[in-house]
């Protein structure tokens, strides 16, 4: 049997390993966006010679901090990295808001939804590219906007028409990740924006991914170490 835990407990533990002194929020998060890399790459090894295109969705909180870091070493392996924000810079939590200021160093982080044009993200879309989810982790706590899931569906619809792959960072933004059930909307508000092909989530499994919605959304579901020592 898979052994999960909850997202408070996954806070308690990385707040413990942080006030110790066994590691930093900075680190985590680094190690974090390793983690996606790495499963990526071992998912989808034949990326290293096809496209090697991604368009990256950051969202408000650490889940985008994530983002960002995926997108910086992504773009280190000489991939094409386009990044969509959904947020204010100024708002970011520090750790995020680092990654986000070295990114941003790096390439431009476009507003997501974009206020005029698609193009910036439309140009990514050619067979086999990714479309990676961290937009929400586990700080999710309400419906996602509909002018937001809306754009995120409109990107995974052109996402079906030219074979991309979703990559969700932690768990699929919607998905609830202590109780696997969706956070949805009045229809035909969509509950989970992207159901992903990997799903890459911290330390240990959360119990959302193994019960309700959470396995019909997370599809390939990948746990990456990031120092938080054995999990439970
Ligand atoms: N903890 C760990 O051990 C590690 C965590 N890590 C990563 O951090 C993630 C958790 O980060 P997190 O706590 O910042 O939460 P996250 O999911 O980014 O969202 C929070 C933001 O979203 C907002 N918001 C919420 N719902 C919303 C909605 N419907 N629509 C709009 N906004 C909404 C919310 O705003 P508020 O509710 O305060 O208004 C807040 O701004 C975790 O999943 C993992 O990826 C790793 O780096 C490694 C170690
Ligand atoms: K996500």
């Amino acid at each position: 049997m898979v052994e999960t835990i909850t997202p408070m407990q996954m806070r308690e533990l990385e707040a413990d390993a942080i006030s110790s002194g066994l590691t930093t929020g900075r680190d985590l998060m680094e190690r974090a966006g390793a983690g996606v890399v790495d499963a990526i790459l071992a998912k989808w090894p034949t990326k290293a010679d096809a496209p090697r295109r991604a368009v990256v969705l950051c969202g408000p909180g650490n889940n985008g901090g994530d983002g960002f870091v995926v997108a910086r070493l992504l773009l280190e392996k000489g991939w094409s990295v386009v990044v969509g924000f959904y947020g204010d810079a100024a708002k970011l939590p520090p750790d995020a808001r680092e990654n986000h200021d070295r990114w941003a160093k790096l390439g431009p982080v476009v507003p997501f939804p974009p206020q005029d044009t698609y193009e910036p993200f439309l140009a990514g879309f050619e067979p086999g590219a990714l479309l990676i989810d961290a937009l929400f982790g586990i700080g999710l706590t309400r419906p996602i906007a509909v002018d937001l899931s809306t754009a995120v569906l409109g990107l995974a619809i052109n996402n079906f028409a030219n074979d991309w792959n979703i990559v969700a960072v932690d768990v699929p933004s919607g998905l609830d990740a202590e109780t696997g059930t969706l956070l949805c909307g009045p229809p035909p508000h969509p509950g989970v924006a992207t159901a992903a092909d990997l799903t890459v989530t911290f330390h240990a499994p959360k119990t959302g991914h193994m019960q309700n919605e959470g396995p019909a959304v997370c599809g390939e579901l990948v746990v990456a170490d990031i120092g938080l020592g054995p999990a439970a």
